[in-house]
């Protein structure tokens, strides 16, 4: 993978240096560039779509621009990994701010965990969601190779993902969090893979080493 690239999409939404040097410490030799620039996003090997925030803002940073477009062509062509907020905006919509329509990349929603939320043994946890939790893979993936089932990785949300259709991976808060969704070239993470340590990291290491699929799944639009 000596000569390859992955560009880190910067829009705005959170600051990506943790990003860009977890993928600095795992990428040996591949070349790492921030940018919202549309161009350089579509022509480097692979996408990393990060996230930090509220999606309504989201959305509004992506479509200024012109990026809701960009990742939607990068979901039909290489290898791209959405991360936490970047993971929500994947789907058809989001419960945040009273309701928001999403990129639509993936099928399923993003749900309020609501305020009265409680473990099986009936304590009653906060929301947000912050810290470690074990995460169970739910198909075998490349992303998760060399990654023991039910490691624990960081998380940092109040709304999750309800996507049946593509669960890679499942986290356990009161409500089953879809924590990692895949669908042909395109996985997704509610987690920080750049938080989480070693799994984390390794991750980061898998996805730089992945092989894109060949059959393109989603529709490119228009
Ligand atoms: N950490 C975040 O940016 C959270 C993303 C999203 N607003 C949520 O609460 O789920």
């Amino acid at each position: 993978m000596s000569s390859s690239s992955v560009a880190v999409v910067d829009y705005g939404m959170g600051n990506l240096h943790s990003v860009a040097s977890a993928l600095d410490k795992v990428g040996d030799g591949v070349k790492v560039i921030v940018t919202d620039c549309p161009d350089t996003i579509l022509s480097a090997d692979r996408v990393i779509f990060p996230g930090v925030g509220a999606i309504r803002d989201c959305m509004a940073e992506l479509k200024s621009r012109g990026l809701d477009e960009v990742i939607q062509e990068v979901a039909a062509q290489k290898p791209m990994l959405g991360i936490c907020l970047g993971m929500q905006a994947l789907l058809e919509n989001s419960e945040e701010n009273g309701g928001v329509e999403c990129l639509d990349i993936l099928p399923g929603a993003v749900k309020f965990f609501g305020n009265d939320l409680h473990d099986s043994a009936g304590t009653r946890l906060k929301v947000p969601h912050m810290g470690w939790n074990n995460v169970a893979h739910s198909i075998e993936h490349p992303l998760w190779e060399g990654i023991a089932n039910n490691s624990r990785f960081y998380f940092v949300h109040s709304y999750y993902v309800d996507a049946p259709d593509f669960v890679a991976g499942t986290a356990d808060y009161g409500v089953q969090v879809h924590a990692a969704l895949a669908c042909e070239n395109v996985f997704a993470v509610q987690f920080h893979p750049e938080k989480s340590g070693e799994a984390g990291l390794r991750l980061l290491r898998n996805f730089l080493n992945w092989d894109r699929p060949t059959a393109s799944f989603f529709p490119v639009s228009d």
